[in-house]
């Protein structure tokens, strides 16, 4: 019933929203953790390395045990005993997707071990749970397909995905600064309700971002044009910007000088597109200063865009990725 050795799972980070596109856009990027899950006759042993280690708990509230656990019930089945080793790599707190990477590594590191897991819980089996767990789909979604997503539930709450590439000439720059903002918070700074031309703006800008990441054959500056048009948000932004000033002020000075930049999720990491061809951005100016005013500076880093989403690195070789 179980796999007789350790599965590896590698889920991406992601950033949400890309702006105007809240709780429905996703983008996955090209850092990874890794999870190792195995079946032992009984227990639970986690242990953790990298980011959260010495912080995150080591029993069943652990968020990868708990999504093992939640999907093993979605499974029919439960093992006698696990042992989970977590290798972090993405920032925790710093709206990179962090939460969303352990509950797809629980729920496809679940699946992976189960012999016929793939049968008993297909992909949207998968994307179903990982947006129960997580409460909105925009990052489980990229993390478990790759790429840019716009992820919907439709009337009777079922998720559903489209994933697509973005032109290979797009990067991002994440900037990252060294305090953490739980997602749990920033969501609390949204009002109610939104004035009707703040949703119309939000509609049109989300349309274009689509188009100017994925329309091929743009002229570069064109391109980046298009970007820095289409990441205007009103919905979430500057509601949220108190909990987090001095990325209100980075992503004020990049896109004073024309950069496409966003909150990262729910923040408070900035994310910046790169478009090859077009004007650079020299992200280390940027991140030595921070917001002057306050003094907190970023962690610059260029990550590639994801075309794979979680990647499991199994037992059963030829149904699994090495
Ligand atoms: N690998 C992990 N192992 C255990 N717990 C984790 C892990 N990653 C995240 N968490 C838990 O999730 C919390 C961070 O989740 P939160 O949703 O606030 O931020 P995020 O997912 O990093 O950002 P965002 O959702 O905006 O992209 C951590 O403080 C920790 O409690
Ligand atoms: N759409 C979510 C992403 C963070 O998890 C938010 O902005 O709250």
């Amino acid at each position: 019933m179980f796999a007789p050795g350790p599965v590896t799972v590698r889920p991406p980070a992601t950033s949400a929203n890309l702006g105007p596109g809240f709780d429905a856009f996703g983008l996955a990027l090209e850092l990874r953790d890794e999870v190792t899950v195995e079946v032992i006759p009984a227990g639970l042993e986690v242990t953790v390395e990298g980011e959260g280690a010495g912080s995150v708990p080591l029993d069943d509230t652990h968020l990868v045990v708990r999504s093992l656990r939640e999907a093993f019930d979605r499974l029919g089945v439960q093992p006698p005993g696990l042992r989970v080793h977590c290798v972090n790599r993405i920032p925790h707190g710093r709206g990179l997707g962090s939460s969303s990477a352990a509950i797809c590594a629980g729920v496809m590191g679940a699946r992976a071990v189960v012999a016929d897991g793939e049968l008993r819980m297909d992909a949207y089996g998968a994307l179903d749970l990982a947006t129960e767990l997580e409460g909105h789909p925009d990052n489980v979604a990229p993390c478990l397909v790759g790429g840019f997503t716009t992820a919907w539930m439709d009337a009777d709450g079922q998720v559903d995905v489209l994933r697509s590439e973005p032109d290979e000439s797009v990067s991002a720059i994440v900037f990252v600064p060294s305090t953490p903002l739980s997602t749990h918070v920033a969501r609390g700074l949204l009002p109610k309700e939104v004035p009707h031309a703040d949703a119309a703006f939000n509609a049109g800008r989300a349309g274009l971002l689509a188009l100017a990441l994925t329309s091929a054959q743009l002229d570069p500056e064109r391109r980046r044009e298009l970007l820095y048009a289409g990441t205007a948000d009103r919905l979430h932004q500057d509601y949220r910007a108190p909990a987090m000033e001095p990325s209100a002020a980075l992503i004020g000075r990049l896109r004073a000088a024309g950069h496409p930049a966003v909150v990262s999720g729910a923040g408070p990491s900035v994310l910046a597109f790169g478009v090859a061809g077009a004007a650079a951005l020299r992200a280390s100016e940027y991140a030595r200063s921070g917001n002057p005013a306050v003094g907190t500076p970023f962690v610059a880093a260029v990550l590639p865009v994801a075309a794979r989403g979680v990647v499991v690195d199994g037992v059963r070789a030829g149904q699994r990725d090495r």
